[in-house]
């Protein structure tokens, strides 16, 4: 089991610290690429392949101290969080870890696919069978993480990953750089996230609750469906504003082939009051991710079986009849 600090960080024994911390440097395992995947708000993650193994990994380097501030605190808090994650594909795996004078290095199972955010740059947007699949698995990992009473609070299409380039069937969630377990009573207050995509109470610094991380999954799916963000504004401040007041609207042009159940799960997602937006349990319920009719007969049909004839079911009660969506 973890222990819990005051501030909503996970802590380790010396014990389970010590029996996933390498002390050698990661460079006697692994070949590290010079050319960084990507950069985390605060780390810097290269494509690395084990020497014995050739298995590729993702290796995230951590600065031990930053502005002349200790951070093992929160990188532990990081550890930690994958450690208890690692029993679903949700989540990014954490496979080794690697101490050095001044980094740590977290060795990462590698998402070849890249970040979501690559399929949305240049204003391109999921169909929406695409973005309902896209987000039943971003739920998925989500509930996960709530039933742990951890809220990532950096969820967006740069932390969430694909195992296969340009193909949504096996999504990732990754960064929990600035998650936090909300214990009762521990009050939890940050002002950080992603600007499009933080809720209003972290902006009035109100404690951040589980349903902090609801109101991005809002976001998300409004950017996977249009390509837009619902708040973005040319400057921070008007945006800031636009999330303060939820100015929420759909532009025909971009939502014109939206079908009104996706409408209704972000504007259920996107409301000011985090006591009124749904669980990520209810989310999953909604009849855009449920699906709560049964899907057309996947065809063909055995012999025995015809397909009903218009007027057969024109003739057949309506009680009898079998919703098809
Ligand atoms: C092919 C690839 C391309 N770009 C990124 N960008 C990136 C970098 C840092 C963070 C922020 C973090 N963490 C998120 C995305 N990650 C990739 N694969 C990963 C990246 C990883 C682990 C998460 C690092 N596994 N596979």
């Amino acid at each position: 089991g973890f222990s819990t600090s005051r501030d909503g960080l996970l802590q380790l024994s010396e014990e389970q610290l010590a029996a996933v911390v390498h002390k050698e440097p990661i460079l006697d395992h692994y070949g590290v690429d010079k050319t960084p995947l990507g950069r985390g708000k605060y780390a810097t993650v290269c494509r690395a392949v084990h020497k014995e193994t050739g298995v590729e990994y993702a290796a995230k380097f951590v600065k031990k101290r930053r502005r002349n501030q200790d951070q093992m605190k929160e990188i532990i808090h990081e550890i930690a969080v994958l450690m208890q994650c690692s029993s679903t594909n949700r989540v990014i795996r954490l496979h080794e870890v690697y101490e050095s004078a001044t980094e740590m290095v977290l060795v990462l199972e590698l998402a070849a696919g890249g970040e979501l955010q690559h399929i949305l740059d240049g204003g391109q947007c999921l169909g929406e069978a695409e973005a309902r699949k896209a987000m039943k698995q971003i739920l998925d990992g989500v509930s996960f993480l709530h039933e742990r009473n951890i809220v990532h609070l950096d969820l967006k299409p740069q932390n969430l990953l694909l195992s296969i380039e340009d193909n949504c069937d096996d999504i990732k969630l990754c960064d929990f750089g600035i998650s936090k377990v909300l214990e009762p009573g521990v009050k939890v207050r940050e002002i950080i996230g992603t600007v499009d995509y933080v809720a209003p109470e972290v902006l009035s610094y109100d404690p951040i609750c589980l349903s902090t991380d609801i109101w991005s999954i809002g976001v998300l799916a409004y950017v996977l469906l249009s390509g837009y963000t619902p708040f973005g504004a040319d400057d921070k401040q008007q945006t800031f504003l636009n999330i303060s007041k939820c100015a929420l609207s759909f532009e025909p042009d971009h939502f014109e082939d939206v079908s009104s159940p996706a409408i209704d799960f972000i504007k259920s997602a996107l409301v000011t009051d985090p006591r009124k937006r749904p669980t990520v349990h209810e989310l999953l319920e909604h009849p855009w991710i449920s699906l709560k009719c049964p899907l057309l007969p996947a065809l063909p049909l055995k012999p025995s079986e015809s397909v009903p004839s218009i007027k057969s079911i024109s003739e057949t009660p309506k009680s009898q009849r079998k919703t098809f969506c």
